[in-house]
């Protein structure tokens, strides 16, 4: 008993033994290449520096090391390898001009198998599999089909409107981001998912997905097989396979719900009774069994427009997920900031009434609403939401200025830094100032980050901006915004992957 307890003990001390020197030599990697960056504490793992800060997004503690570091720097998040980029010429590089290099995404690593797994969506793909998806996608955010979507969305609006009316009534400030995450659930859900009519606060996705949003199911599983990557994906996705039997995760009740919705649609559309405009309907024409992606080029590549039923599935659930929070979150920014310049609100609602006089408004109305697309592009420079996605996975070795980058290595674009650079923005960076995005410098354009950039910028950027208009037009029809004492003094920002103010307290003034 005594030698079988011995040899455990001596087994365990080796692994640890091991692993702890291939943690040493990974914690130099960058140092040995003359990248500067934070060499952890516990020498293995700059990610444990994210994990003990769970109140600190990452994109905080990028510009941080940015401040210290300087514009290129190299750190771990458990075995991965991530160069930080907060240069320019190096972002776009890497985002655009070398896209071909630089095509998949940073993504966990308990995400589907992007080459044997068939249900795989398009912000996971990587290569010709994203081609294909993004192709098929695309005509869901075409002007035409944003143009049918917009009764749906001024009908979710106005049910917003008659539920904003109750706490408008009792004359007490009331936190107005619950009654856009309210809103934005209901549109994405009637647009992309097919729910038939309105929802709003009695909608159970609202709270699924804030569960999922925040991390709080089984995430710590997938930061534990970044730290021991010599146990292999496998071993943590089968631990995962294996816990889902005992732990309620939200996001697979959510997948059974969408699998039923597109079985009804199906029906529907087999009876002739539904158009093609929601994104179900249009996921359903591209449906096929096999499918054969070429190999990937930026631009030569034929691509098959089908998609098989676990795609549909996967994509419609990441639409949930990409549609709702990011939406609510900016118009809760975005109110934060109008009841901070109450001048501003004012112009903004000239601009409403001069371009949008009647009740109900069209496509190209909305589009003559330049200042209130200003003031939330601002809003989004100053608070930029979704910044850790963007990131990319080198796929074939080059260099970056003078780096060489492996195969593997990651890249994240310290947006945050970007976005408040006084040599881009001006000595004025770190004010809201709206009227900059009436004329913005190439070298600006080229350092706006907020949706992204290249072939994969955010593919609902128009739909956003269309909503968040929407919604401005009928609340400042009716209502002034106005700071209350229990307003925060500032915008701060919470959230694991979306970022978004904990709360925005307001108080409405009737206009007539
Ligand atoms: C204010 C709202 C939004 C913000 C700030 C935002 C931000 C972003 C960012 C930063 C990216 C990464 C781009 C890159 O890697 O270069 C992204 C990707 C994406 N977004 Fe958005 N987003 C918003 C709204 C939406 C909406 C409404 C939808 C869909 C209904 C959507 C769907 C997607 C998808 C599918 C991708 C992945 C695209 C790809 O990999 O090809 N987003 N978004």
């Amino acid at each position: 008993m005594l030698t079988f307890v011995f040899t455990f003990i001596a087994i365990v001390f080796t692994l640890f033994g091991i692993y702890y020197l291939y943690a040493y030599n990974n914690a130099y990697y960058w140092k040995r290449r003359g990248v500067p960056g934070p060499i952890s504490k516990n020498y293995f793992i700059n990610f444990l520096e994210v994990l003990l800060n769970p109140n600190y997004n990452g994109c905080f503690l990028y510009r941080d090391w940015t401040k210290e570091y300087g514009p290129v720097y190299g750190l771990l998040e458990g075995s991965r390898k991530i160069l930080v980029v907060a240069d320019l010429k190096l972002a776009q590089d890497i985002l655009v001009k070398e896209f071909e290099k630089f095509h998949a995404r940073k993504v966990g690593a308990l995400v589907p198998d992007m080459n044997k797994d068939k249900g795989v969506d398009v912000f996971l793909a990587s290569g010709s599999r994203w081609k294909r998806l993004r192709t098929i996608m695309n005509p869901c955010f075409s002007v035409n089909n944003l143009k049918s979507l917009i009764p749906i969305m001024d009908d979710s609006c106005k049910v917003m409107m008659e539920f904003l009316e109750k706490p408008v009534k009792t004359k007490k400030p009331f936190d107005i981001s619950k009654y856009y995450h309210e809103l934005t659930m209901d549109v994405i859900c009637r647009i992309a998912v097919g729910q038939k009519g309105t929802k709003q606060f009695d909608n159970p996705n609202v709270e699924m997905i804030k569960a999922i949003l925040s991390r709080k199911g089984v995430e710590w599983l997938d930061d534990l097989a970044h730290m021991f990557p010599a146990l292999g994906p496998y071993f943590f996705k089968f631990l995962l396979g294996f816990l889902v039997k005992f732990i309620n995760l939200p996001g697979f009740h959510l997948m059974e719900s969408i699998k039923k919705s597109i079985e009804e649609k199906k029906i529907e559309k087999a009876n002739g009774i539904t158009a093609n405009t929601d994104f179900i309907g249009i996921f359903i024409d591209a449906e096929a069994d096999s499918i054969k992606d070429e190999a990937f080029t930026k631009t030569s590549m034929k691509i098959e427009k089908k998609m098989n039923i676990e795609e549909t599935v996967m994509n419609c659930f990441l639409f949930l997920i990409a549609g709702y929070d990011t939406t609510a979150n900016t118009l809760a920014i975005v109110t934060w900031y109008l009841i901070q310049y109450p001048e501003i609100q004012e112009q903004l609602f000239d601009e409403i009434e001069s371009c949008c006089p009647d009740d109900e408004c069209t496509y190209d109305q909305l589009n003559q609403l330049k200042l209130c697309e200003a003031i939330i592009k601002e809003a989004l420079r100053l608070n930029p939401i979704g910044t850790l996605v963007v990131s990319r996975r080198c796929v074939e070795p080059t260099t970056l200025g003078k780096i060489p980058i492996e195969k593997g290595t990651y890249v994240q674009v310290d947006v945050m830094s970007l976005h408040y650079d006084k040599k881009i923005w001006g000595e004025n960076a770190e004010e809201f100032c709206p009227e900059r995005f009436y004329d913005l410098s190439i070298e600006q354009q080229m350092a706006y980050f907020s949706f992204g950039a290249g072939p994969r910028i955010c593919i609902g950027m128009r739909l956003t901006l269309m909503e968040q208009k929407l919604a401005f037009v009928k609340i400042l029809k009716k209502y002034k915004m106005k700071k209350c004492s229990e307003t925060s003094n500032e915008c701060k920002l919470v959230g694991s992957v979306i970022l978004g103010p904990e709360n925005v307290m307001v108080e409405f003034e009737n206009r007539k």
